[in-house]
């Protein structure tokens, strides 16, 4: 293990806190890094700060006390995440003057009240965030008042909290996840909006009904109004990430303590040593470090565009920023929402029996996620946004007309697109295969050959079809849905190795990121194999099998990381709130212990009379009368 510098040590032993000895110590000394490195190359000491600052409040105050697995009535659930949403505006996390200093700190007061309950989370921010900005990056002065009463909780009468007259609001009922959160209906009857709420930024009427606008451009002008609601769609990248890290936290931990037979019949090994069970696990792993590094960056470029907008910054660039952060979120964020889906289920199935247990958090952490596949647009729907986006740019491309380019660069690599698609995978061992480049290559000769087929396909369509909806319809499976997902996971890619591999990341993680990178990269080029030997790039058995053999490679040269890794990024146990998963590795004394503390655990059920009389007569169902 490599250990720190003297005065690093320091602040990191006040930062990051020693975790305890135990059943998880063996891992921890194989590593080949130190966590707290790793844990303060990720984040700067005072996010690192300020999420302590979060874990600590919340863990000492009793109203945010709970117990592992306890399913709370309805009711119940709701008003008491409204009683802790209101401590949060209390605690005031992050003032105005904070959030304009380091904007990355709502993200990550978003993510820490998540990883805590994203009922909660998503409840806060709804109200503070996607409403607030959205009235405020579309409005104008005249909408402050608005904003004034959201939060003054002002959304009906304030003195009854009757609905106004003419409106009928409801609550929808019971979700298959996050019910903490109340989501309702609004219906209007002969209710008169005023004028002055019409939000006016980009486009205003007069009193005598004519229609103004700043913007000469329409597409400026579209790209301007529109351009406030990817920010829901990026923050959920970097939330459904926070997922992902806490499922593969509590299956690291588990499959690392947890023992079944091993090749001699004196000792049991941890199943983090099985094949099988590292090539489930440790790739979302990895994708978990490629997203988490992703999600951060374009939270980023999402400020930029903020910014810009509050500016009123009418640029072509602004205009070209707001239409590519539209094409890479509106892929971002199926990609992201259905790895930590799928994550989360490989996690609760690798924890066997223990994983199905909901005090071990894994079937609430699946369900709390499940609906950022489809809020803030169905990820089949929007997948479609981004190929747009591309087959918009195929003309000049075809043409050499104009070069490839956008703000954030990710369609740089179109301008060799001829050259791209004449390539071939080229590398025939395995050990060519540990070089992330293979994959990226491979990731830029796939999103091309994607790219034409989805262009020919729909013109075939077009021939074909009565209408340009059926031949776009007709062109999704297989064709521009793929592309869309090609292109994310070549973005995410490309931004990952150029992060990985840059001189000032530490030589000393510089090894494992690296790794990570190119079984993130493998990985999910495996799941296009089929594409790769259509389109002519592989040929022949050898290249399908090396870079299977390369996965598995590397899952096993990662396996005695995977418990490091997981702690730089884990929470708190509190937080965490999974026995299972405690820092301290005593799998079965913590599920003991929280099984013991369970309500009426040792009793017998109420109705247990029940059994000892009226004894069924099998087949002869009792007289009602
Ligand atoms: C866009 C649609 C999918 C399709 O619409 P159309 O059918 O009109 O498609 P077109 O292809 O014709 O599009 C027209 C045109 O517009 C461009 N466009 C569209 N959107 C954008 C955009 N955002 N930016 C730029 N440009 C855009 C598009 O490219 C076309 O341009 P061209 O003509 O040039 O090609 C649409 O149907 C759609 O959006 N559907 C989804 C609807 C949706 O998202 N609803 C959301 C409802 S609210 C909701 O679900 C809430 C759920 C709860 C969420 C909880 C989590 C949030 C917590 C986050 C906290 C946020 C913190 C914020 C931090 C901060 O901001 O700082
Ligand atoms: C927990 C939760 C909270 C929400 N909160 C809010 C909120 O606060 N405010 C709000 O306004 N909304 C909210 N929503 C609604 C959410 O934004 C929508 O559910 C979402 O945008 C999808 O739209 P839909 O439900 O109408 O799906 P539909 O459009 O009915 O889609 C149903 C199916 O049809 C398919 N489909 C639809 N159109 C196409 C197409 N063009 N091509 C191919 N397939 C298509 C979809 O892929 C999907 O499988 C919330 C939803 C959830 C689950």
């Amino acid at each position: 293990m490599i250990t720190a510098s003297k005065s690093d040590a320091v602040s990191q032993d006040g930062l990051l806190p020693d975790l305890p000895n135990g059943p998880l110590s063996e891992y921890r000394r194989k590593a080949s890094f130190n966590w707290k490195d790793m844990a303060m190359f990720l984040e700067d000491e005072d996010i690192i700060a300020f999420k302590n600052k979060i874990f600590s409040t919340l863990e000492s105050d009793p109203l945010f006390y709970r117990q592992p697995g306890v399913d709370l009535p309805l009711e119940k659930y709701r008003e008491l995440t409204f009683l802790r949403c209101k401590k949060i505006f209390e605690y005031n996390f992050l003032t105005f003057e904070a959030t304009m200093e380091k904007p990355q700190k709502m993200l990550v007061l978003i993510n820490c009240l998540g990883m805590y309950d994203w009922s909660l989370s998503t409840k806060y921010f709804l109200d503070t965030q996607v409403f607030g900005v959205a009235i405020g990056n579309t409005g104008s002065e005249r909408h402050e008042t608005i904003l004034h009463q959201t939060q003054n909780m002002e959304i009906r009468n304030p003195k009854t909290l009757l609905p106004m007259p003419g409106v009928m609001v409801g609550d929808i009922g019971r979700k298959l996840g996050q019910n903490g959160l109340d989501n309702g209906f609004a219906m209007f009857h002969n209710v008169r909006i005023p004028y002055e709420n019409l939000l006016n930024r980009t486009g205003d009427i007069s009193s005598s009904g004519n229609y103004t606008s700043a913007y000469k451009d329409p597409k400026q002008r579209l790209g301007a109004s529109l351009g406030t609601l990817s920010s829901g769609r990026v923050s959920i990248i970097s939330m459904v990430v926070t997922n992902l890290k806490l499922a593969i936290t509590i299956a690291i931990r588990f499959s690392a303590t947890r023992r079944q037979f091993g090749p001699t019949e004196k000792e049991e090994i941890p199943v983090l040593e099985y094949q099988l069970q590292q090539w489930r696990l440790i790739p979302y792993l990895a994708a978990a470090y490629a997203l988490d590094y992703f999600s951060v960056g374009f939270f980023f470029n999402l400020i930029e565009l903020q910014i810009g907008i509050l500016m009123k910054d009418r640029s072509p660039r602004q205009a070209e920023l707001g239409k590519e952060i539209h094409a890479l979120s509106c892929a971002g964020k199926p990609l992201a929402s259905w790895t930590a889906q799928h994550g989360a289920q490989e996690c609760r199935e690798a924890c066997g029996g223990h994983g199905f247990l909901a005090m071990n958090r894994l079937g609430d952490i699946r369900n709390d996620n499940d609906p950022n596949c489809t809020y803030e647009g169905d990820n089949n729907v929007l997948l479609q946004q981004t190929s747009n986006y591309l087959l918009g740019l195929v003309q000049s491309i075809h043409e050499d007309n104009a070069p490839c380019e956008s703000p954030l660069g990710s369609i740089h690599f179109l301008n060799d697109y001829k050259t791209i698609l004449k390539r071939k995978f080229t590398a025939s061992t395995i050990r060519e295969c540990l070089d992330c480049a293979v994959a990226l290559d491979a990731y830029k000769w796939l999103v091309c050959y994607l790219l034409r087929e989805s262009h020919d396909k729909l013109q075939q369509e077009k021939q074909r079809a009565a209408n340009d909806f059926d031949a776009r319809n007709n062109s999704q499976v297989y064709y521009c849905r793929s592309l869309a997902l090609a292109f994310i996971e070549h973005t995410v890619l490309q931004r990952y190795y150029d992060y990985t591999h840059d001189p000032s990341t530490p030589g000393s993680l510089q090894p494992v990121l690296k790794k990570l990178c190119c079984l993130y990269g493998l990985w999910s080029l495996n799941k296009h194999i089929a594409v790769l030997y259509q389109g002519g790039y592989f040929a022949g058995e050898l290249p399908g099998r090396i870079v299977q053999d390369a996965i598995l490679d590397l899952c096993a040269q990662l396996k005695d990381d995977a418990v490091s890794l997981v702690d730089a990024i884990a929470p708190p146990d509190f937080i965490l709130n999974s026995p299972i998963a405690k820092a301290d590795g005593e799998l079965y004394k913590n599920l003991w212990s929280a099984v013991l503390q369970g309500e009426k655990v040792l009793e017998r059920p109420s109705w247990w009379p029940e059994f000892c009389c009226n004894k069924p007569v099998i087949g002869k169902p009792r007289s009602q009368l």
